[in-house]
């Protein structure tokens, strides 16, 4: 058991520091040391390291030692070494699904799916590690032959969100090291336990020491970024998170010229046609993308627009179903929804929805934070009369507020879709094949999801355009972000 009591939490602590870089705890001061909160209940769960610029630097000096070994390591033994990374999650699913729901506060039955959704990266990378092929390529200069080889881009500094402590991390790692490349993982400031078990994990699978590390920090955020950011022996840095804080590291990731990928913010457009004949399938998938972790995840439907014809009918069946939703602490029997990961985040979805009744939106249930539960706890939404000037229409909410907006014609709603900065996913529901393509091939989004709330697959390509970000994890894509493609040209060939 990786977890059950706090006091173990230490060891795992104690375990993982002593095979990151071989720096023992006596070296650092721990008083500054970071608290780590349950957001249901504000108490404290445990103590994690802080870490610093210098930890950083030392963890980078032990990334990219080990990477001049790793890279060499034949494709099928990465791929061994992520199958088992994989297997031993799975073995500890429930243990990493406490961590996830103590430190992140989603429904226990949700955490557990995101373990599996996080091991599936392991999975599916262990698969595409055999598979680096490079290309013989026809060639415009007789008796020349030109190839390709792949090779890692070295040591990857990876920033991940506490939205899914373990399926971010992992989704960056197993395309890593598939590739050849050692990581330093800095994990969210509000979910390292989570981080700190995977990595854990990572070490009883075999991954030899150095090649995956891990910085925990919360106060020192700012300068552990900007080590990794700026750190010439980092080659590429790989973001998920705000898109206020990727353009703060991509500024600095330039001053040393570094592949970046950058997976940010969204505001989903979810689009229910007139022509469908089952309203309940459309429900049914809203609450599936909208309500999915309480609202905050980055694919969340943001503005849900309904057809005037379908408006009323769709709202009343909406409204029926999210009143059933069961609010509270997520290891709670039959909680179906836990709290926000901050009480500054409930308060931010209050804001939204006070913005929205004062520009004359109507609330058709919710709209509070459910005070007796505690301050990170806000009722499922359901607001009515949106309009464009609401900052809903503009600003990712984050939280369980399902914003409805009427339109009449497929051109308004398009225009309304992509009058938007960001381009992360989108949703339609329609019976008309003709329009489903139409549509998805207007909208200025890197996923659509048509006739579903779900985009999320492993196998399936992953990312945004605009400024939701660019470049693509999962599927077989994803690997191409941890590589760079060489060109050997052999010269009188004939
Ligand atoms: N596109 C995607 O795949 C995707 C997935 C999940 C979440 N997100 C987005 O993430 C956001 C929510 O997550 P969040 O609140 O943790 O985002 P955030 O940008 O505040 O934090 C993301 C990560 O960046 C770190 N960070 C913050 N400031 C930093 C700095 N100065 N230097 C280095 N690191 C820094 C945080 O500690 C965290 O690890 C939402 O906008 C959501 O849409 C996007
Ligand atoms: O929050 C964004 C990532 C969630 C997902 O992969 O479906």
């Amino acid at each position: 058991m990786l977890c059950q009591r706090r006091m173990d939490f230490c060891s795992v602590r104690e375990n993982f520091r002593s095979y990151r870089w071989d720096q023992s705890s006596e070296d650092r001061d721990l008083s500054s040391d970071q608290e780590d909160i349950d957001p249901a209940t504000g108490n404290v769960i445990g103590i994690c390291p802080e870490f610093d610029a210098l930890d950083t630097t030392k963890a980078i000096n032990a990334a990219s030692d080990a990477f001049s070994v790793y890279r060499h390591t034949p494709v099928r033994e990465r791929a061994r070494l992520l199958r088992q990374w994989n297997d031993l999650i799975l073995q500890n699913l429930d243990d990493l699904a406490i961590l996830i729901t103590w430190e992140n506060g989603k429904p226990f039955t949700e955490a557990q799916a995101e373990v599996k959704y996080a091991a599936a990266f392991l999975e599916w990378f262990s698969e595409e590690a055999p598979r680096l092929y490079g290309d013989t390529i026809p060639v415009s200069v007789q008796g020349n032959r030109v190839l390709t080889i792949k090779e890692p881009v070295g040591v990857c500094g990876l920033v991940t969100p506490w939205n899914f402590p373990a399926a971010m991390i992992t989704r960056k790692i197993g395309p890593a090291l598939a590739a050849g490349c050692t990581v330093i993982a800095k994990s969210p400031g509000e979910t390292p336990f989570t981080a700190n078990a995977l990595m854990e994990l990572a070490h009883r699978a075999g991954i030899p020491k150095g090649v995956v590390n891990t910085v925990t920090a919360l106060a020192n955020t700012a300068e552990v970024g900007q080590a990794l950011t700026t750190h010439p022996e980092i080659k590429k840095i790989s973001f998920t998170g705000s898109t206020r804080v990727g353009k703060l590291l991509m500024r600095q990731a330039s001053s040393t010229v570094k592949r970046v990928s950058w997976e940010l913010g969204g505001n989903a457009p979810f689009i229910v046609f007139d022509d469908i004949d089952d309203i309940d399938t459309a429900v049914t998938a809203v609450i599936a993308t909208k309500f999915r972790g309480n609202g905050q995840t980055c694919v969340c439907a943001n503005r849900i627009y309904i057809h005037r014809s379908h408006y009323k009918e769709f709202a009343k069946r909406l409204v029926e179903r999210v009143r059933d939703f069961k609010v509270g602490p997520g290891f709670r029997q039959k909680v179906t929804h836990g709290p926000l990961i901050h009480d500054t985040a409930a308060q931010k979805v209050a804001e939204h929805v006070a913005d929205a009744t004062s520009k004359g939106a109507s609330v058709l249930t919710g709209g509070n934070i459910i005070a007796e539960l505690g301050p990170t706890f806000f009722e499922p939404t359901v607001l009515a009369n949106m309009s464009h000037d609401m900052r809903i229409a503009s600003e990712e909410t984050f939280g369980p507020v399902a914003a409805l907006f009427s339109f009449e014609s497929e051109e308004e709603v398009i225009n309304l879709a992509n009058r938007c900065d960001v381009g992360l996913a989108a949703y339609i529901f329609s019976d008309n094949i003709k329009r489903v393509f139409r549509v998805a091939e207007a909208l200025e989004v890197g996923m659509v999801g048509v006739n579903t709330g779900s985009v999320s697959d492993v196998s399936a390509p992953f990312g945004g355009v605009k400024q939701s970000g660019f470049g693509r994890e999962g599927s077989k894509y994803g690997i191409e972000e941890f590589q760079n493609v060489k060109t050997i040209t052999l010269g009188g060939m004939f």
